[in-house]
């Protein structure tokens, strides 16, 4: 059991103090629920984990992870700053009415549109990703009089150990400015040069679903080293080394990740001890963690439909979602565990794989898992779908998109509806024929 899950005494899983059939009954299903004081537990343990030593940092919750108005305001509730990466997600922040000021935006390609709205609102660092951006960001300031604060985002050259997918830290990403071969440098230089920019930082983010604090302290090694260089010749010190998210979370046994302290704590220490021998100040440290913020409190409720036995071979469980509310084992063949949470604590009768529903054999949410024998009816949770579950959901198949609950201390609340089928042709138009 994870966060606050429990299981009452009509053998339902429990969230929040919440039973987890009765949210399936009045929401329907599929359906994503929240467990908020997994989410405010895991906040306070980063930015605790800081609390030993002597450096000023920031905890920003990466919102790609799962961005929504009640997310951001929770965000902001629980003192995060904020990382988006796209117009969209900048927009969800700031009709949520988070504070500008503490919003970085981040991507490799950004638009004009959307480095505007980052620049009319004034929020408080773009990560510049390439030399183009560079420029363009100069030229919108610039036309408006402002002075915009940046941050320039380094590939280091390290490769994080996880799926090659979400590894951005090797010299082969899209990701960046080079390190290794001086293209940082040249981006410091021309920022220096520019009135209209504030180099304020760097940053680097190695990857995703990192269960080791080795690839933090590689990649923190050779940026000090190149900090020292920079000092000398440029005359430049970062105030800000944000080392970007990437902590691992556990979504079945086999994972297992450091804990926060244990990452935060190598990390710090490393910074300090190769500052101190670089003769350099310590900078403010930032990070921006996504997955290990909301990945564990979510958790999917589906309903079981049919199912299919092929004898010597497999049986399949299907669900009445899939591929479309959870991207992940298609995209990455990531792993899940999951119980019937109408028959909690039943006993495994039957080793079968959860497919879902979409019109694809490589939909199956679960490969391999032993459950109860489920009937039509039940509901199957599937744990740890908060980080990259909602906001990686698509329509495939016409299919809408579920439902969003946060759940606390007994008390339920929808935070996101369910899109309906005229939800999903609110933009369509109709054929007009050019066939006289
Ligand atoms: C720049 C940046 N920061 C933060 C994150 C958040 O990563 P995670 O959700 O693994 O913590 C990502 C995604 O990998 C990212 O690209
Ligand atoms: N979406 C990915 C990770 C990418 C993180 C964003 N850079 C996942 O589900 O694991």
């Amino acid at each position: 059991m994870r966060g606050t899950q429990t299981i009452n005494e009509n053998n339902h899983l429990v969230i929040g103090g919440v039973d987890t059939t009765e949210l399936a009954k009045k929401y329907g299903t599929p359906l994503y629920v929240y467990d908020v004081a997994d989410i405010r537990k895991r906040s306070l343990a980063f930015k605790e984990a800081f609390r030993p030593y002597p450096v000023a940092f920031k905890v920003a919750y990466a919102s790609k992870a799962f961005s929504s108005v009640a997310m951001v305001q929770l965000a902001e509730e629980l003192g995060l700053a904020l990382d988006v990466v796209s117009g969209g997600e900048l927009y969800t922040a700031l009709v949520a009415g988070y504070d500008p000021k503490n919003i970085h935006f981040h991507g490799n390609n950004k638009s004009e549109d959307e480095l505007l709205l980052a620049i009319d609102k004034k929020i408080g660092a773009i990560i510049v990703d390439n030399f183009i951006e560079l420029q363009m960001v100069k030229t919108l300031a610039e036309a408006r009089n402002q002075t915009v604060c940046i941050m320039l985002r380094m590939t280091p050259g390290v490769e994080a150990h996880t799926h090659e997918y979400i590894m951005t830290g090797q010299e082969d990403s899209k990701f960046g400015f080079d390190l290794m071969n001086g293209e940082v440098k040249e981006a410091i230089k021309y920022a220096l040069n520019a009135p209209s920019l504030k180099l304020t930082g760097v940053h680097s983010h190695i990857g995703s679903q990192i269960f080791e604090a080795e690839g933090f302290t590689h990649a923190v090694k050779r940026i000090v080293e190149h900090m020292a260089a920079w000092k000398d010749e440029l005359g430049f010190e970062p105030e800000i080394l944000n080392i970007g998210g990437g902590f691992g979370i556990s979504y079945t046994k086999k994972d297992q990740p450091i804990s926060i302290s244990a990452f935060i704590g190598s990390i710090v220490e490393t910074i300090m001890a190769e500052c101190s021998a670089n003769q350099l100040e310590v900078p403010e440290i930032w990070i921006e963690p996504g997955r290990s913020i909301v990945g564990e409190a979510g958790t999917t409720l589906y309903s079981v439909g049919t199912h299919k036995s092929i004898p010597n071979i497999r049986k399949y469980i299907s669900v009445d979602g899939g591929m479309s509310d959870n991207l992940r084992p298609a995209l990455y063949q990531a792993e899940y565990e999951a119980l019937l949470a109408n028959r909690a604590s039943d006993a495994s009768e039957e080793q079968v794989a959860i497919a879902g529903k979409c019109c694809e054999s490589g939909d199956i949410l679960i490969q391999d898992i032993a459950l109860p024998t489920a009937q039509a009816g039940d509901i199957l949770a599937v744990f740890c779908t908060g980080a990259y579950g909602y906001s990686m959901a698509n329509n495939y198949n016409r299919l809408p998109r579920p439902a969003v609950v946060f759940v606390e201390e007994g008390q339920e609340q929808l935070v996101i509806k369910r899109e309906t089928y005229e939800d999903l042709l609110q933009y369509d138009l109709a054929f007009q024929t050019t066939v006289k």
